[in-house]
């Protein structure tokens, strides 16, 4: 069954992949049919375009070098110091006395993509690119041992060479609690030591730089390590069972910041990696129950840093969650916010928000996704929705209301509001077909998600405002939306802004006057209960300030749902 897979060649090999490839194939006659994923993944590695490519190019470095065509050798390691130097230079020089020439350079030497080259020579010249591999064969085909019948009772030394660089090793020990034996705890993905693919979790570190570390403490071997230059060759016996070592492609949102530096209880300081809230993270491993491996997505260094697991976060979390919502309880009591809401709202955070697997979401013409506007009363969310309409009302629209008071003369069904019975409108709450609904002067008023869908299904872009405990109703895979948090500036400039405006009070039933002190201040509160409560579903936070510059970050940010691929739940797209 294992030799199958070695049944379909794509296309011709470099004559030393070819070799590779043949030994792979006869190998695999012998080899129990457990490995055949490993087999598959070198079949495919031998026969990819991308290797061969590598490989050719390498050969043509070797022969142009053999021929002495062609000798790189660096002038120097440290091209990005001298090029912040030149630049400084050219700075003074060019306020007293611009030649066209040291424009020129200026301009040429602040290129992105120069600068990018000159990184990537430095990169090379420090040799800070991958570890040297050693060139015997670990496993000697005329070995007995290596004809697939592998004994297992006989002990394996496997002697890894790593370059030091500027780049740490990629991979901590500890102190085995069995053996005693100091052990490879952990290989950070993509790192010097994982790249070696020789160095795996659980090999026990017998020799470093010739030096035995029998009975030596971690921290020992630690020094070994910093007093050593040049190369460091590592003597291990390979752990019994291989971890999976393949990278997951799972990547998460982060719902909250973290600092490797204050953190006592990470096991290696050197390698957390800090995020904000709202980082998607690569995570690459999961091997380990509290720490994660994970890179920052978009981020270009390839070395994965440690971060808490899901379990330790949420352990921490529920902590201090406890502590905190006695504060908001306490908090609301003394301010009397009179928020007939306010005892389901903390049902709200029984959820605990850690991290949240996410995947990508394409725009597909023609369906856009829902535009969901949230924030404290009076922040200007309708100011917003209103402006935004009128730039295309034939493109975004908002969903009527349905309400059952009467119709007044002159009123039209389904224009201002869809007028239905009490007991109709009653029966669908019950029934759920309602995202929000309230009551106001013994009349319900509501909007039904029905006509969101619809708005949706007709091709438009829906933008809704509603109350933020719709947002549970709301962030579903069906409708898919978008929820931009709209969020107060600080308490002074709020009143100033809403002042120099002349902002008109929501909480007045005419709009006839301005926003009183004790409202402003009732809008910051709100703001903190509702980030508090509902920060991880916001996609966007924008803080509406300068009324134009919120505006303008609305329109960018309808663009960007309109047009960019974005992160959404994981279930969003399956
Ligand atoms: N950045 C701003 N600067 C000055 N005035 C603003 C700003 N944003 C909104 N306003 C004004 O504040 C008032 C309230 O805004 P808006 O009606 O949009 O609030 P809202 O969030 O929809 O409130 P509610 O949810 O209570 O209806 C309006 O007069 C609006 O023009």
């Amino acid at each position: 069954m294992t030799t199958n897979l070695f049944d379909n060649r794509k296309m011709d090999l470099d004559p030393a992949l070819n070799d590779l490839y043949l030994n792979l194939r006869q190998a695999a006659t012998n080899l129990p049919t457990t490995t055949n994923e490993e087999l598959t993944f070198l079949n495919d590695l031998l026969q990819s375009k991308e290797l061969n490519a590598l490989v050719n190019i390498h050969n043509k470095i070797l022969t142009a070098m053999d021929q002495k065509r062609y000798f790189p050798v660096p002038v120097l390691s440290q091209s990005m110091h001298v090029l912040g130097d030149v630049l400084h230079l050219l700075l003074q020089q060019q306020q007293s006395y611009r030649s066209r020439d040291s424009q020129e350079l200026f301009q040429l030497l602040q290129r992105p993509h120069f600068q990018g080259l000159l990184c990537a020579h430095d990169a090379v010249a420090q040799k800070d690119y991958y570890p040297h591999l050693p060139e015997v064969s670990l496993f000697d085909p005329a070995d007995e041992n290596c004809d697939g019948d592998i004994d297992a009772s006989e002990q394996t030394i496997k002697i890894v060479q790593l370059v030091k660089s500027n780049e740490p090793l990629g991979a901590t020990i500890k102190t085995d609690e069995a053996t005693g034996k100091i052990v490879i705890a952990r290989v950070m993905h993509g790192g010097a030591a994982d790249r070696s693919g020789l160095i795996h979790v659980g090999d026990e570190v017998v020799e470093v730089n010739g030096i035995n570390v029998e009975g030596k403490e971690p921290n020992d071997v630690l020094s070994i390590l910093q007093n050593s230059e040049g190369t460091i060759t590592f003597k291990l016996i390979p752990a019994e069972s291989k971890m999976n070592v393949r990278e997951s492609k799972v990547r998460v949102r982060a719902h909250f910041d973290y600092d490797s530096t204050t953190d006592p209880y990470i096991p290696c300081k050197e390698a957390g990696l800090d995020f904000r809230k709202r980082d998607v993270l690569h995570i690459v491993c999961q091997d380990d129950q509290y720490w994660w491996q994970a890179r920052k997505e978009g981020d270009r260094n390839m070395r994965a840093g440690l971060i808490p697991s899901r379990a330790l976060q949420e352990k921490r979390i529920l902590h201090e969650r406890d502590s905190l919502v006695q504060q908001q309880l306490q908090q609301q009591q003394e301010n009397d916010l009179e928020d007939a809401d306010a005892d389901t709202d903390d049902f709200d955070r029984d959820s605990i928000a850690t991290y949240e697997e996410v995947a990508k979401l394409y725009p597909r013409p023609g369906l856009h996704r829902p535009i969901v506007l949230i924030g404290p009363p009076g922040v200007g969310r309708n100011e917003l929705k209103r402006r935004l309409i009128d730039t295309d009302p034939h493109k975004f629209k908002t969903p009527t209301p349905y309400t059952s008071r009467a119709m007044k003369p002159g009123e039209v069904d389904g224009k201002e509001y869809y007028f239905v019975s009490r007991t109709q409108m009653e029966m669908d709450i019950e029934k759920g077909k309602f995202i929000e609904y309230g009551e106001y002067k013994g009349n319900l008023y509501g909007t039904s998600s029905d006509s969101v869908k619809s708005i949706v299904n007709a091709g438009y872009v829906c933008i809704l405002s509603p109350h933020y405990q719709a947002l549970k109703m709301l962030r579903t895979p069906q409708l898919k939306p978008y929820i931009i948090y709209i969020s107060p500036p600080s308490l002074d400039a709020l009143k100033q802004s809403r002042t120099a405006h002349h902002a008109r009070s929501t909480f007045d039933v005419n709009n006839s006057r301005g926003f009183t002190e004790e409202e402003f201040e009732d809008m910051i509160r709100h703001s903190q209960r509702i980030e508090f409560l509902y920060e991880h579903f916001f996609d966007e936070i924008i803080v509406n300030d300068d009324l134009s510059r919120a505006f303008t970050k609305f329109l960018q940010a309808v663009n960007r749902v309109e047009t960019e691929p974005l992160w959404v739940p994981a279930s969003w797209v399956q």
